[in-house]
This record gives structure tokens, sequence and C-alpha cells, in this order.
């Protein structure tokens, strides 16, 4: 089942140690497929070395294991949480890489302080609250909601990341690769940010209007980077 998803997951998860985004087996990523509303996800606890396409685990949006013969990733119920909530999400990344991390540990949203970070994310990168007690009762559900209800307000395709307190970083895409790619850059971003404050504990976030330029020359209907056709 959902043979060549199975593949691109498993491609995507082995790409997390090779950027050094992932020790040991600290992540996990996923992707959806819309017509069925099945999703594929790495299993929990699987060393990266040992991991093979056919673990993969293909879960349904009501969080039902639908193939597979391992659990699926702790972290299911948050991935999934995305995907019910946001059509655009087609793949999810869940990482503890270090610099992104240590925001996230620091309680810190990373604010936008230059090109790099304005060419992939508009704004700054936010760090959701902690759960409460209460809503731990049922933690990687809620740890998803919580994502979900900020992005309700904003924009998850122009912000495709966020740090969690005290805990780690999520980041998505229209796919498993882009997920990969924008957890990359979430960590390049997050040790560029740490840097820039420690050489300037008094820097500023980047004019508002370069961040613009260089957002919307990526993004959106007037976009020109790269080969665009207009
Ligand atoms: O947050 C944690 C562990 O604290 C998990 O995200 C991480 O270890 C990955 O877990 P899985 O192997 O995907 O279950």
């Amino acid at each position: 089942m959902l043979e060549e998803l199975k593949r691109k997951v498993y491609e995507a998860n082995m790409e997390l140690p090779r950027y050094g985004l992932v020790t040991f087996t600290w992540g996990n990523a996923s992707a959806i497929d819309r017509e069925t509303g099945l999703f594929v996800i790495k299993p929990s606890g699987v060393e990266y070395e040992k991991l093979r396409p056919e673990d993969m685990v293909v879960m349904d949006l009501n969080m039902k294991k639908v193939e597979g013969d391992l659990n699926p990733s702790s972290d299911t119920a948050t991935h999934c949480e995305l995907y019910r909530a946001f059509p655009s999400v087609g793949g999810v990344v869940h990482t503890h890489s270090c610099w992104a991390t240590s925001w996230a540990q620091a309680g810190r949203a990373i604010p936008c302080y230059g090109t790099t970070h304005a060419d992939y994310i508009y704004g700054e990168v936010p760090c959701l609250r902690n759960l409460t007690e209460e809503e731990l009762k049922d933690y990687e559900a809620n740890t998803g909601k919580l994502i979900v209800e900020y992005f309700r307000k904003g924009d998850v395709e122009a912000v495709p990341c966020a740090l969690c307190k005290n805990h780690g970083a999520f980041a998505w895409g229209k796919d498993a690769a882009e997920a990969v790619h924008n957890s990359v850059v979430l960590e390049e971003v997050a040790r560029m940010a740490a840097q820039c404050e420690m050489i300037n504990p008094r820097v500023a976030p980047a004019p508002q209007c370069l961040q613009d330029k260089h957002y919307f020359r990526k993004h959106g209907a007037n976009a020109y980077y790269g080969q665009v056709s207009h």
C-alpha cells in the first residue's frame, strides 16, 4: 500500500541524520496522500541505520493504523493534527536539531535578522507555549492543536515551521522533501540568529522592506527568483 509514498517518506527520514538534524532516533518525517487521506510515518524508536522503506507505518486521519508491523512515531498525533487542519500541508518533520531546539529551550521566537531567513520564512519563527498539565494528558495531539491554533490566525505556508517551548522544532511543506528542506533552513537560520546575537547583543531585525523584498522574490504571483516563467 502506498509503496511510492513509503519510499519518499523513508528517504525524507534518512535525510535527517545526513543533514545533522537528528541524533540517535530524535526525529521523524511523514507525508500524506490526499486522495486516500492516509499518511505514512516513520516507526517509533527504530535506529536510522536499521530503517527500511517497508517499515514505514500507514495511518488514517483518525489515528488508526492502517498498515505496518511496527508502532508509529510517538509524535504521530502531532503530524495528524497538522494534516487534518491544513490541506496545503503534505509533509511534516519533527527534530531536536541543536540550534532550533536551543531557541525552543530558551523559550524564544527566532527574529528575522537577515535575508537567508526572509527568503523562506515570512517574519519570526514562533515559539509556542508549554502545554498545561491537563493538556499533557494528550501530549502529542495537543502539541499539534497548539500549532494549529497559532497558524489558523497566521499563514502556515509563509511560516513553514514552529518551535515548541522546551521541546523542539516542527517544519512542514507541500511534501516530505520540502518539509526536510524547511527543517534544514530552520536549523541554519537558528544558528545564524544565535551567532548574530552573540556578535551584537543589540542587533535589530532586518528592515521590513528588505524582508518583504526577499520573501516575495521567491513566493507569490510576482516571484522572479530562479527559472520562473511569466
Ligand atoms: O520528542 C521525542 C523524544 O523526546 C521524539 O520526538 C523523538 O525521540 C522521536 O520519536 P520517535 O522515534 O519518532 O517515536
